[in-house]
């Protein structure tokens, strides 16, 4: 299931993005400021011109008040048309003053955008860490990738340019128009008379596109999830040589996003060709009025050529209207999509809950206990167990049983759905869950190992950790001795970037990393599955010199990495169905006595076919 089919409610878009502004709002001020003076100045740069013209090249003033008052500011008619340089270099000047304005507007928007894409990177990554298992159970990472890279990359790219764009329209809007009416007012309503038309066909235009913006993103995201996908899993599309089927089910969400954004395309230029269509026809309609009223003596060439100036600024931000609704129209839906993970509710924090403010003793009592993924299949139905601080117990049970379900409800990734867990004698639930996780250490059936150094992946467990007591857990986990192997021995890289490990390897460095937390309570999930049987061997002998001094939980299914263990359990279908010591299960009808008796005859076979 997608992120986006939360049935959360969503942070409406501006809101969220008006929060997100704070701290930056003042320099869109500054901006808007900046680009506010680049503004003005381009007004008095075609009066210039056109007082130019008029005083001193036509000899016909037109004595409109913005003209005249140039002209007195110039010096004089006089004055100008004997120093016709004077003109020409103020116009050169104002130019100069203009671009700086320019560049300020465009440093501080651009500062003001990154900080918002920064931060908001930086809220997406932080809640995504605080939302519950059950959401990444159910997210897609390459479509969460897209929201917290490419959605806020859209986003940053119009804020850099459209917030300050649209106040620079409205500015222009609001300033120009009374400069105009001053210099005619005819003209004024000629010049004006297809932005009402333009505006209509924007609006019309985005009304139209709106939708599409949310499919290609939408799209874009499935070729993200994909390609993810493919990545993660590249071994095993070689192995089942899947490679060609891969290539076909990349091909349809590939085609799907070139067909949505090819339809967005065509509806962008036409869109744009029409406006520009619009654009020259009122360039035309002021031109050939204005020619009109020249010959009839009521308006001058230098208004006339004011006029033009002015519409040339006026009609930029109505051409790029096109422009700033597409990129306008697809933040609105990025900052959606961003909305809907920041609007999911992060792991509860119950009122009052309880801080311990000593390590725990390492107790745990399940009684009853029941939890379901879903509505149907209850994973855990009503376990009960305790595990003494120092204890040992086996979790066993065929695949699906519920035993890994059992750790994540004592890590409290989910909650159960009734019965009770107590953790030194107190219920689970009302302890603050980052203790809780912070008293166990856990070696998870798939261990993951981060692009870092052996080192580092191991110190992971214990943030200041000094090098020997690295290399003393390492020990422990039995590959110390692999480590010091490799040429740069702790300092070796895994993963993308270093060595690949072995499935074994990168388990016993899991554990060391485990062990290194040293925490009240040690969980291994399937930990030693990958590793051989006399590895093992020595692991286990190394980890019962631990014995009493830890609560351990360990699940496996080769018996005899349980068969030390001071309680085993035997699940199956989420249900306890025998539980005791090894000892005593061996000897008794059941499950486990049918597989040590299986594991047993296996391992004496084995060892028939290799004795010489
Ligand atoms: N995130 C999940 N969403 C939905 N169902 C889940 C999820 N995780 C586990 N299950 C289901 O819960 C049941 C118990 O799973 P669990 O992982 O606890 O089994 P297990 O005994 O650890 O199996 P294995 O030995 O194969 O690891 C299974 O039916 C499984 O399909």
């Amino acid at each position: 299931m997608a992120a986006s089919q939360s049935d959360t409610p969503k942070t409406a878009p501006f809101v969220l993005l008006w929060k997100q502004m704070r701290g930056f709002r003042g320099k869109y001020a500054w901006a808007i400021a900046a680009l506010f003076l680049f503004t003005a100045i381009n007004y008095v740069a075609p009066l210039v011109a056109s007082a130019t013209i008029d005083f001193a090249l036509s000899g016909k003033p037109d004595d409109s008040r913005p003209i005249t008052w140039i002209i007195g500011l110039m010096g004089g008619a006089d004055f100008v048309r004997e120093r016709l340089w004077f003109p020409a270099l103020l116009m050169v000047l104002l130019t100069v003053i203009a671009g700086g304005f320019s560049y300020l507007k465009g440093r501080f928007a651009a500062e003001a955008s990154d900080g918002i894409a920064r931060r908001l990177k930086d809220r997406l990554y932080d809640h995504l860490q605080r939302l519950p298992a059950r959401y990444h159970d159910r997210a897609e990472t390459g479509d969460l990738i897209q929201r917290c890279t490419s959605d806020v990359e859209t986003l940053r790219m119009a804020l850099a340019a459209q917030v300050v764009e649209v106040s620079n329209a409205v500015l222009l809007l609001l300033t120009a128009l009374p400069v105009m009416v001053m210099l005619d007012g005819r003209m004024t309503l000629v010049s004006f008379a297809l932005v009402v038309p333009i505006i209509l066909f924007g609006y019309i235009y985005i009304g139209k596109v709106k939708h599409l913006f949310a499919e290609v993103a939408e799209s874009e995201g499935q070729v993200t999830r994909v390609v993810q996908e493919n990545l993660t899993g590249l071994r095993v599309v070689r192995a089942f040589a899947r490679q060609d089927f891969e290539i076909d089910k990349f091909a349809a969400p590939n085609k799907l996003y070139r067909d949505r954004s090819l339809k967005l395309l065509h509806l962008m230029a036409w869109y744009w060709s029409a406006s520009d269509l619009i654009v020259v026809t009122q360039q035309g309609i002021v031109l050939f009025t204005g020619a009109c009223f020249i010959s009839q003596g009521s308006l001058t060439v230098g208004t006339l050529f004011a006029f033009l100036m002015f519409l040339n600024m006026l009609l930029w931000p109505v051409r790029q209207m096109g422009r700033t609704l597409t990129d306008l129209g697809k933040s609105v839906v990025a900052l959606n999509r961003m909305g809907e993970i920041l609007s999911e509710p992060e792991e509860s924090v119950p009122a009052g809950f309880v801080r311990p403010s000593s390590p725990a003793a390492g107790k745990i009592e399940v009684r009853d206990l029941v939890f379901g993924h879903g509505e149907e299949n209850a994973a855990i139905n009503g376990i009960s167990f305790t595990v003494e601080p120092g204890e040992t117990l086996a979790i066993l049970g065929p695949s699906g049983s519920g035993k890994s379900t059992i750790m994540h409800l004592l890590l409290r990734l989910y909650d159960h759905t009734s019965g009770s867990i107590r953790f030194d004698g107190r219920e689970l639930t009302e302890l603050d869950r980052q203790w809780v996780r912070s008293q166990f250490s856990v070696v998870m059936q798939e261990p993951f190992l981060f692009s870092k150094t052996i080192g580092d992946n191991i110190r992971l467990g214990r943030g200041g950790a000094e090098a020997e007591q690295i290399h003393e857990a390492a020990l422990l986990a039995d590959i110390h001795d692999t480590i010091k192997g490799f040429p740069s021995g702790y300092s070796t890289l895994v993963g993308e970037r270093g060595i690949t490990l072995s499935g074994g390897q990168r388990q016993r460095v899991a554990l060391a990393r485990a062990l290194l937390q040293d925490t009240p309570v040690l969980m291994l999930d399937d930990a030693l599955s990958a590793v051989d049987a006399e590895t093992e061997a020595t692991i286990l002998e190394a980890l019962r010199s631990r014995h009493g001094r830890r609560t351990t939980l360990v699940i496996a299914h080769r018996l005899s990495t349980l068969a030390h263990a001071d309680k085993v359990i035997v699940l199956e279908k989420g249900r306890i169905i025998q539980h005791g010591t090894h000892a005593e299960l061996a000897a008794r009808e059941g499950l486990y006595r049918r597989l040590w008796t299986i594991q047993n005859a296996l391992e004496n076979e084995m060892s028939q076919d290799t004795a010489p």
